[in-house]
């Protein structure tokens, strides 16, 4: 059978083609002589299927979508105190070239926009390396989210900086205020390298997989970044990385992402799918028009809105009921789903309040396919609390759901492999 997510995506992308709004950008020379027509969609699953439609395979310039990877790269390599000294986290509500730094301490308010972006890239690799390292260090990251070998666009590149002088004028108030500490230049010479990084929709989608999948690339299984940098990534890329449209984009569309001048937008949705649309018009905060229609599609289409609301906490108890009569009464409760904090509350709420009779009671989680740290925490001192109050209790958890169950503390358990090991002789684990 033919999948539906590439007849789905080839649907959409007929939808937004007729919209011929916007221009491709012109103060790049190199950019604006881009084919308008082009068109592209990728979808990354983060076990690493990819979908695409229309042009996924051509390759442009990956622009200010590199800022997020090369932010998680800084804060990767740096850590976060000398990045956060340097770079704010505060959506700007400006252009993404605006000449705007904090008045107090001479910042930049986020890494999305230029003058973030410029600081970031000094920031990037170890202290100490020479302009050509760092930008060694910056393709080597960007080529390890992609999960393949990228390379610069020279052309591109040289047109950029033949007509950098915004970004030289960022740099030397930078420079000036000893937010950037060494030759102004040299550091825009480098971020506009790492501006002119070739990259392909189905690259973005997988660089975009790769956020979604904890800094985890879903081909390779590289860690690229560790987990809490993408968290930070995210968050920023949510508040600040559609510059002075983040707030409609997060209302609207509700997905963390980047645009680039080049016609690329990405998206990460946590847990899901790095999402990538390639169109070169922009609209007038040089963010692709046609992607723009093609993620808001994409979100309401799919319910893929990060604060759309899951039902799954209600669920997490499946059933609670007694198997077996007199002593050998065993009460069981059975979970099932992700169990998070809400979920575990759900159970302290059934298993506390309540006074059970039988002396002996099993938390049933041969449904439940993840636990998180605090649920399994919570679980464990319900345990703990039950055997404390008298009751025998026993965890049924034939796929080791739940690591290490030790509830400590005057706490026992006896793991089982199914409810009949519970209703048997004891079996201790
Ligand atoms: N928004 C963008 O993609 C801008 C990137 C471009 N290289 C610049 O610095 O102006």
């Amino acid at each position: 059978m033919r999948s539906i997510i590439p007849d789905y995506l080839t649907e959409v992308l007929d939808a937004v083609r007729p919209d011929a709004s916007g221009e491709p950008a012109g103060y790049i020379p190199e950019l604006a002589a881009a084919d308008p027509e082009r068109l592209g969609a990728a979808f990354a699953m983060v076990d690493g299927e990819v979908y695409g439609a229309g042009d996924v395979d051509t390759e442009f310039t990956i622009q200010s979508i590199s800022k997020p990877f090369a932010y998680a790269l800084a804060l990767a390599d740096r850590g976060f105190a000398p990045v956060l000294a340097k770079v704010g986290v505060e959506p700007s509500g400006e252009a993404f070239n605006e000449i705007s730094l904090e008045s107090d301490t001479g910042r930049p308010r986020n890494p999305m926009i230029n003058a973030g972006a410029i600081t970031v890239h000094s920031l990037a690799g170890p202290a100490g390396l020479n302009a050509t390292e760092r930008v060694e260090r910056v393709v080597d990251g960007l080529s390890a989210f992609a999960g393949r070998r990228l390379r610069t666009d020279d052309a591109v590149y040289a047109s950029e900086m033949a007509h950098a002088h915004r970004n030289l004028a960022i740099a030397h108030m930078l420079r000036s205020h000893d937010i950037l500490v060494e030759d102004a230049r040299a550091v825009v010479d480098g971020y506009t390298r790492q501006c002119s990084v070739l990259v392909s929709t189905r690259d973005l989608a997988m660089m975009a997989a790769t956020l979604a999948n904890r800094g985890v690339n879903p081909l390779s299984g590289e860690q690229v970044v560790p987990e809490p940098v993408v968290r930070q990534v995210l968050s920023v890329m949510f508040s600040c990385g559609m510059y002075d449209a983040a707030g409609d984009w997060g209302t609207q569309v509700g997905i963390p992402a980047k645009s680039g001048v080049a016609g690329g937008l990405i998206g990460a949705l946590p847990g899901h799918v790095g999402m990538a649309t390639f169109s070169p018009r922009l609209d007038n905060h040089g963010n692709s028009v046609r992607g723009v229609s093609l993620f808001e599609r994409f979100s309401s289409d799919m319910g893929l809105h990060v604060m759309e609301v899951p039902a799954t906490a209600r669920a997490a108890l499946r059933t609670n009921h007694v198997v077996g009569s007199g002593p050998e009464a065993l009460r069981v409760l059975e979970l099932q789903g992700g169990i998070g904090f809400a979920g575990a509350e759900r159970v302290i709420r059934e298993a506390v309040d309540t006074s059970y009779p039988e002396t002996r009671i099993a938390l049933d989680l041969t449904r439940v396919h993840s636990i998180d740290d605090v649920a399994r925490r919570m679980l464990l001192e319900i345990v703990r609390r039950l055997t404390l109050d008298g009751h025998e209790v026993y965890l049924v958890d034939p796929e080791s759901i739940m690591p290490d169950p030790d509830p400590g503390d005057g706490g026992r358990v006896t793991v089982v492999d199914s409810l009949d090991g519970a209703s048997g002789p004891a079996c201790s684990g």
